[in-house]
This record gives C-alpha cells, structure tokens and sequence, in this order.
C-alpha cells in the first residue's frame, strides 16, 4: 500500500499542496480527481520523487519510499517522454533494461506488452511515426514494462478511442488483479465512473472527499429520492422538509433538507393518492459528487 500523509508544497508564495492525505490500496484502482491546476500532478510527482515535498510522508508498505523501491514504481508522466525518433519496441525494452531488467526478459516483456496492447505490429516503427493514440499505449508500456509494484498513471485514458480505452484497461486491470496499487488521474469522469474501485477528489490542493467509489456515491446519495406516480406529482412541492429538484408530471425528484422520516411522508402521501409506480434513492455519479467537493 502506499501512503501519503500531510503533503505540502509551495512554489514561491503559491501554496499547491496543503495537508494532501491518501491511500492507494493493493489490487485497486484509484482514480485521482480534480480540476485543472488542482495538484494532482504535483502530488504524483512528488510519490515519484521527481519532486520534494516541503512536509509530509510518502511511505510504501509502511516505509519511506527510498531510490531503489521507485525504481520498481512504473510512472506515466504528464508530459509522457519517450524518443520520437527510436523504435517503439527498442526503446521500451531498453526502459526495461534502465529498470533493472536482462535483455531477455525486457525483450519477452516488451512483445507481450505490444501485443496486449494490439501495437505488436508496430514494435519496429519510430514513435513518431504512430498516431497518437497509439503513442499513447506505447507510454503506457513503457510504464509497465519493468512490472512495476506500484502504477502512477498521469491522465493515461485521455486521447485514446473508446476500443483504446478496453483495451488499456484490460492491461492496467490485469496488473491490479495481481495485487499491484494503480493510482491514475483523469478528466473524464464517465470513465473513472467506470474504471475504478476508489476514488481521491482534489480541490484547490486540499483533499475533498475520498474512499472507495461506492461508499462515496452512497454517501452523497442518502438524500435524494425520485418518486413516480400515476397522476401529476406536484403536490410534493408542499411535503413539510421536502426541497423539490424537478417534477415532470407523474415524477418528481426531491431532496430532504433533514427533518426524520420526510422521505417516508413522501411515500405515504403518495399510496394515500393512489398509485405508486417507483420510489428510489437516487444515486449520484461520481459528476454530481465531484461538484459537490469541490
Ligand atoms: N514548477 C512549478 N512552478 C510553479 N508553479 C507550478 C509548478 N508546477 C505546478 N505549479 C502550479 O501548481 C498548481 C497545481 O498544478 P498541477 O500541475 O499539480 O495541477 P493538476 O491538477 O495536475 O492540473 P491539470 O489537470 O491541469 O494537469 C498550478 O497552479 C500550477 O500552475
């Protein structure tokens, strides 16, 4: 497990990071939120050790993380990095070579690699010479290649196909299957929705909510109902502790504002008029909890 426990960091008078704590758990995949200029990048730098941070810990397994357990990190960076003009397949097996890897297992590595990630084809050709999608699973490869113990992945779903999108997370799955911490940041909330088992919502350099995606969804989502009837469900609006969002007709969504039992007023009032035809919680995507942290 790696921990991260009251990170600071400034540059010049801009506090960046301010008292950053989180978990990244083994065999779960952690998508790091936030908006832009959040710290995410800071943060994932500085479990890199790419860059100091000015108080706080990064521990793994409950030891500080020393040159030699990085080396074992796999790192997307943000910038990403590879040679434009080097073989797609030589240089991911020389990184695997850099990360302590014989030649023949960074080669074995390498190939299985490009062929998990359909680019087997295209082991031979210059980066530059691949779309960019495709350059972007040839980084993602390169962070694996070493079978790393822990993943940092920075924004490694953004500007990859919806098919791209399986097909990495087929791999990064596979490697969190084994045990391995995946933390990843990204924009695209509908695909972290999807993607992962926990979630770390930054804002401003101060952490906003975090745990794992269901608990939060339920957490934020204990108090709002959608109610389906057979006639209008305007009389709702005047249920004492009841806040209407919207009513189309026969459903109305609302929220309680607190007061017990409001939510069960609701329903009775509802039976008392005739027909229900639904009455659930409604359950927010990780967009509506997002804005709601920030
Ligand atoms: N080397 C630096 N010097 C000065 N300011 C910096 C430096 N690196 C980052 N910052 C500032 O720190 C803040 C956080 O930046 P960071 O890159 O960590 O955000 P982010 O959440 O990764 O944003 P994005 O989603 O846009 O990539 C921003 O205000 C940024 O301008």
């Amino acid at each position: 497990m790696l921990t991260v426990t009251s990170i600071g960091r400034s540059f010049g008078d801009l506090q960046v990071l301010d008292g950053v704590s989180f978990e990244v758990r083994p065999g779960r995949m952690t998508g790091f939120l936030g908006a832009n200029g959040s710290g995410k990048t800071t943060t994932m730098r500085i479990v890199l050790g790419v860059l100091a941070a000015h108080s706080g810990t990064v521990t793994w397994r409950g030891s500080p993380v020393t040159g030699a357990v990085r080396q074992r990190f796999g790192y997307m960076p943000e910038e990403r990095g590879l040679y434009p003009k080097m073989g797609v397949a030589e240089q991911i097996a020389w990184l695997g070579q850099l990360h302590g890897l014989d030649q023949a297992t960074a080669k074995r590595n390498t190939e299985r690699l490009l062929d998990q990630l359909e680019l087997g084809h295209r082991g031979k050709d210059k980066l530059e010479e691949l779309s960019l999608g495709n350059q972007q699973r040839a980084q993602i490869a390169a962070a694996l290649v070493h079978d790393p113990v822990m993943l940092i992945l920075d924004e490694p779903f953004s500007g990859l196909d919806p098919i791209a999108v399986e097909t990495v997370l087929g791999v990064l799955r596979e490697r969190a299957a084994n045990g391995v911490p995946v933390l990843f940041s990204s924009h695209q909330l509908s695909v972290v929705e999807r993607l992962c088992d926990d979630v770390v919502i930054i804002s401003g350099g101060k952490i906003a909510a975090s745990g794992a995606r269901d608990e939060l969804r339920a957490r934020y989502g204990t108090t709002r109902f959608e109610l389906v009837v057979a006639s209008d469900a305007g009389w709702v609006r005047d249920v004492p502790g009841v806040r209407v969002v919207d009513v189309d007709g026969p459903r109305a969504v609302f929220e309680l504002d607190g007061r017990p039992d409001a939510d069960r007023a609701v329903l009775e009032a509802a039976l008392r008029r005739g027909t229900v035809r639904s009455f659930t919680p409604v359950v927010p995507t990780l967009d509506e909890i997002f804005m709601e942290a920030i």
